[in-house]
């Protein structure tokens, strides 16, 4: 009899399954495989009776009520299938397990086989898809970066994940996402230098290479924010630089510990996945950036292009339709640039055209919009604003224009001027098309060029029915 056990528990312990049994009338686990210690971490004697070990080890309370509870409860139901199931380890990390449970005489026999690596591999398909997604529907990159965090985080849930960018004009770091650390942790690392033993992140920045800390409060790089650490709660950073397909630094990637930790084989598997992940998030975010930067705006003046005002002017114009709204352009175009080509060569009269940008962007508010809608013409367009402040804008235009100047290559002071034309919708004018509103400015701007230029002029769109 003693040698028929010990062949049945030979055979259970070169099982790749993990297998339990547990007494149906006291519950106590008598009996676990090395398959089962391998998985969950537990020998024997850490275990009493597997519904206090099961109810302990569902993250999910309804779970262990609605599922496996009644397996346990209920001494009659005898034989469940495929019941699918995460349980934490002794180590606290969760294995995604598939649950066969049968019945011998006494016993109920308990089967767990694990899928979490395929579970992994789902999940972390579906991240790069539904980062690609909202890439794709132009998402801010704060959530998409909170997406791939709170996604590494599910998957390790021991684990308190940030993503910091790299800030290159600074040479700092600045949260990228970080949903899961204290405000006043996040606050105090934003725009952290690079540098050679600055923290984790500082440091792996600065390196471009991998940088481990697996205790805090002992190492040199955190000494100066080692106090912030423990009152964070975090001991251990493990901090990879996010590296564009060109070997550029885009940011970098970390993991936190609540408890002084090196990472193993499969940490390291994730934190590559992380930053792959995060840096194709970044460049595919900034190409997309870059490809509406140059469909959208104009290249020299960082203004936007004439097909970027009619739409977004459309989109106004449709919005204020109904409204009594004030609306009002202005058009603005250099006075005699042909000759300041000619006399001062072409560069010069790029810079003068930067310079009237800068000057448009320092005098109107962030809510008009500002166009380059021909070579050396301008259209600003006004929402919500009376014609009066719209005619003192004009001239603010003008006379900042007319007082500053730009440098030639032959470091010559090159003075310009601009003529203007304001158009505005009348007060009982209710309907009028940005094309009509366009119309009046160009005549207003004809009638400046016309009386001496360097001036502004305006005229009035109505369209009052007439009385006959
Ligand atoms: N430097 C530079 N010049 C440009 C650009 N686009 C258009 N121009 C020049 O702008 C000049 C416009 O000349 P005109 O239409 O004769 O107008 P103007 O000399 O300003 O004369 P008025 O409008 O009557 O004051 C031309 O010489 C164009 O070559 C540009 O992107 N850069």
């Amino acid at each position: 009899m003693e040698s028929i056990h010990n062949n049945i528990n030979d055979v259970l312990n070169t099982t790749p399954i993990a297998v339990a049994y547990s007494s149906i009338s006291s519950g106590h686990i008598e009996y676990i495989n090395e398959a089962f210690t391998n998985l969950f971490g537990y020998r024997l004697e850490d275990l009493s009776d597997i519904k206090s070990w099961y109810v302990n080890a569902t993250p999910e309370k309804d779970h262990y009520h609605n599922v496996i509870g009644p397996f346990i409860d209920n001494t009659n139901l005898s034989s469940a299938r495929d019941i699918k199931s995460n349980l934490i380890c002794k180590d606290g990390s969760i294995k995604h397990v598939n649950i066969y449970i049968s019945k011998l005489n006494d016993k109920k026999i308990w089967y767990f086989t694990d899928f979490t690596d395929h579970w992994v591999a789902e999940e972390r398909l579906r991240a790069r898809s539904n980062m690609l997604e909202m890439v794709a529907k132009s998402s801010a990159l704060k959530d998409i970066l909170s997406t791939i965090v709170n996604q590494i985080e599910q998957e390790n849930t021991q684990s308190i994940c940030s993503i910091l960018l790299f800030d290159k004009e600074q040479g700092c770091l600045r949260v990228g996402s970080a949903p899961n650390l204290p405000n006043f942790y996040n606050e105090a690392i934003d725009g952290v230098q690079a540098g050679p033993k600055v923290g984790s992140c500082g440091a792996a920045a600065y390196s471009k290479k991998r940088v481990i800390v697996a205790d805090i409060a002992s190492h040199e790089n955190w000494q100066p924010f080692a106090q912030l650490a423990k009152e964070a709660g975090i001991a251990a950073c493990w901090s990879d630089p996010i590296l564009s397909s060109t070997g550029e630094l885009l940011g970098t990637f970390a993991i936190y510990k609540r408890y002084p930790s090196t990472p193993s084989e499969k940490d390291f598997d994730l934190i590559n996945f992380a930053s792959r992940l995060a840096s194709i998030a970044i460049e595919s975010f900034r190409a997309k950036e870059e490809l509406e930067q140059r469909a959208y705006f104009d290249f020299l003046t960082g203004l936007s292009n004439r097909g970027h005002f009619f739409d977004k002017g459309e989109e106004i114009f449709k919005s204020t339709a109904i409204e009594k709204t004030p609306l009002a352009i202005i058009m603005l175009d250099i006075d005699d640039f042909k000759k300041i080509n000619d006399i001062y060569g072409h560069k010069t009269g790029d810079q003068v055209l930067k310079k009237l940008a800068d000057i448009s962007e320092q005098i109107l508010s962030k809510r008009d919009i500002a166009a380059r809608i021909g070579g050396e013409e301008f259209a600003f367009l006004l929402a919500h604003q009376d014609i009066d402040h719209v005619l003192s804008i004009a001239e603010q235009l003008r006379h900042h224009i007319e007082k500053s100047m730009v440098l030639s290559s032959e470091n010559e002071r090159v003075f310009f001027t601009v003529s203007i034309g304001v158009a505005s919708k009348g007060k009982d004018t209710h309907y009028c098309t940005l094309g009509e509103l366009l119309n009046k400015a160009d005549k207003a701007l004809y009638q400046s060029k016309k009386t001496g230029k360097n001036k502004v002029s305006h005229e009035v769109y109505t369209n009052t029915p007439s009385l006959f």
